[in-house]
């Protein structure tokens, strides 16, 4: 098979990182090059724990983008900076792949919306993918088995470990503001509330941050249009997942710790209100992997033919060790 090269733009974040892992050990595609403006010349090795070889960080401006001989273009760059990228190597003419990272795209019909348990059935050759945000995966994966049944919004708390607010220092990655603490923030109109609503179903949604560094948990509060028992709300939920490697039902409650640097999401909990019409589900997964970088390369791989979890399983992580599940 001829592997794939691939050009990472955005190199040096947290999701940056673990795409770079991720593509390291992939059978079938390797790095073409990885771009950062502060740590262009250095090496990926002195960076990424177990990254081997020369590979540098380059500072490509975007202009240079299509110079590149690459076959996919990965972008994980903050929000509002695809557009110039985009722009850039559409003037290649050849259509090469992109993925983005960013939010940018998940509300443009021109894109295929890339979570892939929910839209894989629809992908018919889209060359530009958008990549999911991670509270709005969460989210997705905890009520679409129940979409169809829903009475009114579903509210939504969720909490995230501090890596979800990027490199760039702000209050929701200050590890002395963070210390014993619980952050709320953007308590109406969060981006994701508006995208799990394009793409799902109508939430009201609840972000907070806390001192943790990765994982994520939501809290998903259903009102249900006519009664369902736990056990038949835990049975509809293993069935709409059946066959999923990487989305797993549990009947507990999902625990952060236990999928922070695991490739999967969980859903789990499923309590219900004593007239059966309220429901509750938990989702947890790591925000830099099934929140971003894993759901990345399952749209790499749909869209370059591979297997779609080629690279992704076994899962082999630091976190992999034993079955952590409930
Ligand atoms: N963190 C998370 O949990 C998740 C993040 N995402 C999305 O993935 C993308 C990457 O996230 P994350 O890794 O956390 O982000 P970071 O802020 O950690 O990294 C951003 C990257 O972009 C580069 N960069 C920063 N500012 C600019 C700029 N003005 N112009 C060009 N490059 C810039 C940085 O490198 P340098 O400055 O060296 O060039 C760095 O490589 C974002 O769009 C984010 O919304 C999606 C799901 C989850
Ligand atoms: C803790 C924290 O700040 N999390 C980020 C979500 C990370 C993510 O998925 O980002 P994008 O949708 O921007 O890609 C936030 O709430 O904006």
């Amino acid at each position: 098979m001829t592997m794939k090269r691939i050009g990472l733009v955005g190199a040096r974040g947290y999701v940056g990182e673990e795409l770079i892992r991720l593509i390291a050990r992939h059978p079938h595609v390797e790095l073409g090059f990885v771009s950062s403006r502060e740590r262009d010349g250095e090496r990926v090795a002195d960076h990424v724990a177990g990254f081997d070889g020369d590979l540098r960080y380059r500072n490509i401006a975007h202009e240079s983008l299509p110079d590149e001989a690459v076959d996919a273009y990965v972008l994980a760059l903050p929000n509002g900076k695809a557009a110039a990228c985009v722009e850039a190597i559409d003037s290649r003419g050849d259509t090469p792949l992109v993925i983005d990272l960013s939010a940018d795209h998940r509300f443009d019909d021109a894109w295929f919306y890339g979570l892939p348990e929910l839209a894989r059935d629809r992908y018919a050759g889209e060359r530009r993918i958008s990549n999911p945000g991670c509270y709005a995966s969460a989210m997705q994966f905890a009520i679409a088995p129940f979409a169809s049944r829903l009475n009114g919004p579903v509210q939504c708390f969720g909490v995230s470990g501090w890596s979800g607010a990027g490199t760039t220092p702000s209050d929701k990655n200050d590890p002395e503001l963070l210390r014993d603490n619980l952050m709320p923030y953007a308590l109406t109109g969060h981006l994701h509330e508006r995208e799990v609503g394009r793409h799902c179903a109508t939430v009201e949604f609840m972000p907070h941050v806390a001192p943790h560094f990765r994982g994520l948990s939501i809290t998903a509060n259903l009102h249900l249009d006519a009664p369902m028992t736990r056990d038949e709300a835990i049975e509809t939920a293993r069935v709409f997942y059946a066959g999923e490697p990487l989305v797993a039902v549990r009947a507990q409650a999902p625990w952060v710790n236990h999928i922070a640097g695991r490739h999967h999401a969980e859903i789990g909990g499923f309590a219900v209100g004593d007239d059966g019409k309220r429901l509750v589900v938990v989702g947890a997964l790591d925000n830099l992997l099934k929140g971003a970088a894993t759901q990345a390369m399952q749209n790499l791989n749909l869209a370059c033919g591979f297997d779609e979890f080629a690279g992704i399983l076994p899962d082999t992580g630091p976190a992999a060790e034993g079955d952590h599940g409930a």
